[in-house]
């Protein structure tokens, strides 16, 4: 079965899921070295399940089979670990993979810097510890997520951040005390009586500070309060991002 380019797919009947895999698609057809890559990061959400299904689609490709099946893919949480697992790829360890190769993975927003909004799915500890471990790291997203310049323009949930759960009082205290104009613990709701607990046992706090004309600044204070284990701002991190657009397009943005 050959790879089958994206101009041949047919539309999806959403045109947002078709912008989510076109972006995707073209992201791993024009960034991973199939000769030389050989560990590769899975991120979480759902433009990234495209992604992966490409890549999944190169493993049952005669071509390109016997390479793609040596590939160890690294997850970013449960979902992803579904991902890689669901497409046929070789599932490992960012323990026994610390040194990767590229990354894939969503965004929920993406300055004209390349800084991003993660976490949005609850996931951005080990989206984090991947997409740093990652010598690559691209972004895959559809048109809504691009910010015209700053963070927290379209994007307006606030910062994801991940807390040690008994500290929950003590964060929400010290983000107003850093201008936090909005404070919530992430809830469950319909789903889970109580709050979100992450893929690592911990809670999440979505923080808004209006603007972000210097995340980085932000990161940094925020990331030195004590109960903080990660913030959902990815600064300095993605090396290039491909936004899918409703007409079909993709375009590419590189850092
Ligand atoms: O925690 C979730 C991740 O940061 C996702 O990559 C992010 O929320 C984007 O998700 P989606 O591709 O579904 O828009």
């Amino acid at each position: 079965m050959a790879v089958p380019s994206i101009s041949s797919l047919a539309p999806l009947a959403d045109k947002l899921e078709s912008a989510k895999r076109a972006a995707a698609y073209r992201a791993i057809d024009e960034n991973i070295d199939f000769q030389n890559d050989k560990v590769i990061g899975i991120g979480s959400g759902s433009t990234v399940v495209y992604a992966a299904e490409r890549l999944g689609q190169y493993l049952k490709d005669a071509e390109y089979s016997a390479l793609v099946s040596q590939f160890i893919c690294i997850p970013t949480g449960f979902q992803s670990r579904r991902l890689i697992l669901d497409n046929g790829l070789k599932l490992g360890s960012i323990e026994e993979n610390s040194a990767i190769d590229v990354d894939f993975d969503g965004a929920d927003e993406i300055d004209d810097q390349l800084n991003l909004i993660k976490g949005g799915g609850a996931c951005l500890f080990l989206e984090k510890l991947v997409s740093t471990s990652s010598k690559k790291f691209i972004v895959v997203a559809d048109y809504r997520k691009k910010a015209p310049k700053y963070l927290s323009t379209n994007w307006k949930s606030g910062i994801p951040i991940e807390i040690v759960p008994s500290a929950y009082v003590r964060v929400s205290d010290d983000l107003k005390k850093l201008g936090a104009k909005k404070v919530i613990v992430r809830q469950g709701g319909s789903a889970k009586a109580g709050p979100v607990v992450t893929d690592n046992n911990n809670f999440l706090i979505d923080a808004d500070f209006g603007m972000l004309e210097n995340p980085s600044e932000l990161h940094h204070k925020i990331k030195a309060l004590v109960g903080v284990v990660e913030t959902g701002l990815f600064i300095d991190n993605a090396s290039r991002a491909y936004i899918g657009n409703a007409d079909g397009t993709v375009e590419v943005f590189d850092k």
